[in-house]
């Protein structure tokens, strides 16, 4: 126990020329300033600075996250002095990016300690070098395609499928490859009374070329009633469980894959839909969506045939263990969201959540953003119910990661969860229960990644 306090970079430096050239002006100034103190040793890959807890500077200050320690009790005598001396250098060379914090006055670092822990121990082994692919990246570390604003993508005919979309460069994970808004919402979006007059009184009100993009569009559901043929065929709900329906002039045009590289959501502080990479996704891939609900193959097929009859998918290579999986998947699910047990029994509800983490990600491998991000949301809602604020920020701040990823940091539901993330007790379960009542701020320090599990997951306690 004790107060900390340091600072934080946020974000993180890059690997780029400019970052690097920065941080060696600002490592040369404290070696210089520190010269002769016998408190502060050049070890061969970082600065040791030998009070409170021993904060360490890098030499790589991509690696760096925090400057920090004790400033309470009898070890800490003095550090607090070197913060503030090393806060104040970086600040010159970093400005905001240098955040300062202190457990005292209720301020809190950035970056939990995990990722704190994780950063301390790369110190030790020099990073590899890294042959950048273009000058922008060489000088700024970042991926120059992005900042051009060039179309990530081209639309062209894809085998079986008609038209779709295809990366016309590697796209990262988390990257945005498209938001557009609708050319219209349809209520009902499921029901007979989407009516052909309706959705004409709609159509009129676009510009010629947006009706005849939207006439462009392809129609399993040709006859009578052209236009709401091209929404059944095309229209995207906005939000998960919503009757609303979208329809988009290039969103429209992915296809549709069971084991998806990007994710589509709805911004409703934008009023657009957004497309992110949910994984890497290779120069000459299609991009693709999920039309379905995760359920086993069977049932999926039934519901895309519904969709299009030409929607042919092919089945997983080991396909009992898939659908073993999915069915594991969906009973997990619905376990979690038994509020009697979140109640009296929130081990095993948190217990579920931790089996279908591993669910998840052997069945979606890296591709299960959404659901992820979805299923952290739940374990903090099981934690915040009991009190745990520790855990329940972890939890938050793994759902606001995920989010990111897929649905970006401008979605309101990735707010939220930073919000969360911050201040848990803002959750209106907060206070349901004392069962495991713990401070935000009392997550254990020094665990490895295995030893974070144990804890976070409540394994072993
Ligand atoms: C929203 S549209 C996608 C764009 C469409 N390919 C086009 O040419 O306009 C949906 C339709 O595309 C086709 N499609 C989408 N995914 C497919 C897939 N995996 N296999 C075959 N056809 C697919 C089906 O006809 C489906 O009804």
């Amino acid at each position: 126990m004790g107060i900390d306090a340091g600072f934080d970079m946020v974000p993180r430096l890059s690997k780029g020329a400019v970052d690097r050239q920065n941080w060696q002006s600002f490592i040369e100034v404290i070696k210089g300033h520190y010269e002769k103190d016998d408190q502060v040793e050049l070890k061969p890959n970082y600065i040791v600075f030998k009070v409170g807890e021993h904060p360490l500077l890098p030499f790589e200050g991509h690696k760096f996250l925090r400057f920090s320690s004790k400033i309470s009790g009898s070890h800490a005598n003095g550090v607090e002095e070197y913060i503030d001396t090393v806060r104040r250098v970086a600040k010159v060379s970093f400005g905001s990016r240098v955040r300062a914090w202190n457990e005292g006055a209720d301020i809190w670092g950035i970056y939990n300690w995990q990722e704190v822990n994780d950063s301390f121990r790369s110190y030790e082994q020099p990073g590899e070098f890294e042959i950048p692919t273009s000058i922008a990246q060489y000088v700024f570390g970042t991926d120059p395609i992005s900042d051009l604003n060039l179309p990530l993508f081209s639309v062209q005919p894809v085998t079986d499928k008609g038209k779709g979309l295809v990366a016309r460069f590697n796209i990262g994970k988390g990257e945005r490859i498209l938001s557009e808004k609708p050319f219209f919402t349809t209520q009902n979006l499921f029901s007979e009374s989407m009516t052909e007059s309706s959705i004409a009184t709609k159509l009129k009100a676009l510009s010629k070329t947006e009706q005849r993009q939207f006439l462009s569009l392809h129609n399993n559901f040709p006859g009578k009633h052209p236009f709401s043929g091209i929404v059944r065929t095309n229209a995207l709900p906005c939000g998960s469980d919503s009757v609303i329906g979208g329809v988009y002039p290039t969103i429209c045009l992915i296809n549709h894959s069971c084991l998806p590289n990007a994710h589509n959501s709805w911004n409703s502080d934008a009023k657009c839909e957004t497309i992110h990479a949910i994984r890497r996704i290779k120069a000459g891939e299609e991009i693709t969506i999920s039309y379905d609900k995760g359920e086993p193959y069977d049932a999926r097929r039934a519901t895309l045939k519904m969709h299009s009859a030409s929607l042919c998918i092919l089945p997983p290579v080991d396909l009992q263990a898939s659908d073993a999986r999915r069915c594991q998947i969906r009973l997990l699910d619905e376990a979690i969201g038994d509020p009697e047990r979140v109640i009296n029994r929130p081990e095993e509800s948190l217990a579920n959540c931790h089996s279908l983490l591993r669910v998840l990600e052997e069945e979606y491998k890296d591709g299960a953003g959404a659901l992820i991000a979805r299923l952290y949301y739940d374990a903090f809602q099981i934690s915040i119910t009991h009190g745990d604020q520790a855990r329940a920020s972890a939890f938050a701040e793994r759902a606001f990661k995920s989010r990111v990823i897929c649905e970006g940091e401008d979605s309101p539901e990735t707010q939220n969860m930073k919000g969360l993330m911050e201040k848990p007790a803002m959750h209106r379960n907060f206070g349901a229960s004392k069962r495991w009542r713990t401070a935000k701020g009392l997550v254990p320090k020094g665990l490895d990644s295995v030893g974070f599990e144990k804890w976070l997951w409540r394994r072993g306690s």
